[in-house]
């Protein structure tokens, strides 16, 4: 599935836009959006941590997000699927739509929500028990699965998709936890595809892994995005620029740039954006 752009680029030369205007420069919205942010903010106390960010997400799109440390990125994450709900003293503002429907609204459980927006964290965090009920858990809290053969065959379907059904197969009943990194990564992202979300979240997914770990995972993120939208955090420009279709640009809470990936690499708009990817920043 490709996505498309509201708008086609402009092409210059050298940025145009200087260091002391915030507005976000570049297309902040798809033509078929998955997910629509229009002026979010977030405040941690008198802490204004994300300012007036409106983002699209696009059907079968990987977004990365990229800035320097403390700029934001995880916190606007964090807001697709109310993993903020759970912070004392952090308010969200704004609208976050999914599918058209408005995420933060009163009557929305955020249980189906985190299913349908699934989260891949830093550090692997499978849970303490069997590679199979690792798995097999979130289908069955759904109540996706009517019968254990039904279970099986998700199970299968997901570690297939996660690329680690043929290192696991005939170990279904060992402990997840006792899974080299790289496996455990992919484990935890079988688990969030079992539940079948429409977006994967995903926060530095491979900060902890090796490179050949790293490259099975990026490797695993383009297969998925067939299916999924997925976003993904991360503090490595060539991550950004190998996985995904656009990025964005965060820098002190503002939403700088958002670009088509290549573009925004080799020909950003905003002073600030090209100041942190030639190393002058951050
Ligand atoms: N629970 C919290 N309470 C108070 N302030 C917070 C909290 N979490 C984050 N912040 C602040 O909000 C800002 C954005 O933090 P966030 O973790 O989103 O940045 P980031 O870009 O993901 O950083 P990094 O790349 O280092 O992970 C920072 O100034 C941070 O100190």
């Amino acid at each position: 599935m490709a996505f498309k752009l509201d708008a086609e680029p402009v092409d210059t030369q050298k940025p145009t836009v200087g260091r002391d205007v915030r507005e976000t420069v570049g297309e902040v919205r798809v033509a078929d959006p998955r997910v629509r942010c229009t002026d979010v903010n977030v405040h941690y106390g008198d802490k204004h941590a994300i300012k007036n960010i409106s983002l699209d997400v696009g059907k079968g799109e990987v977004l990365a997000m990229i800035g320097p440390s403390g700029c934001g990125k995880s916190t606007f994450l964090r807001c697709l699927n109310r993993m903020n709900d759970t912070v004392r003293e952090c308010r969200v503002t704004g609208e976050i739509l999914l599918d058209g429907e408005d995420i933060n609204a009163s009557h929305i459980d955020v249980v189906p929500l985190r299913a349908r927006v699934a989260m891949v964290f830093q550090k692997p965090n499978p849970f303490p028990k069997s590679i199979y009920e690792n798995v097999a858990f979130g289908p069955r809290i759904h109540g996706l699965c009517n019968s254990k053969s039904d279970l099986d065959v998700v199970v299968e379907s997901s570690l297939r998709k996660a690329n680690l059904w043929d290192e696991v197969k005939d170990r279904l009943d060992d402990v997840g936890t006792g899974l080299s990194g790289g496996q455990q990564q992919r484990l935890c992202i079988a688990r969030a595809i079992a539940i079948e979300p429409e977006v994967i979240l995903m926060d530095e997914p491979c900060s902890a892994l090796d490179p050949i770990s790293t490259a099975k995972v990026e490797q695993l993120i383009e297969e998925l995005r067939q299916q999924f939208s997925i976003v993904i955090v991360t503090h490595s420009m060539q991550q950004a620029a190998r996985v995904s279709q656009r990025t964005a640009y965060f820098h002190m809470g503002d939403l700088i740039e958002v670009s088509e990936t290549d573009r925004l690499f080799i020909k950003p708009r905003h002073q600030l954006t090209e100041d942190y990817i030639t190393g002058r920043f951050g």
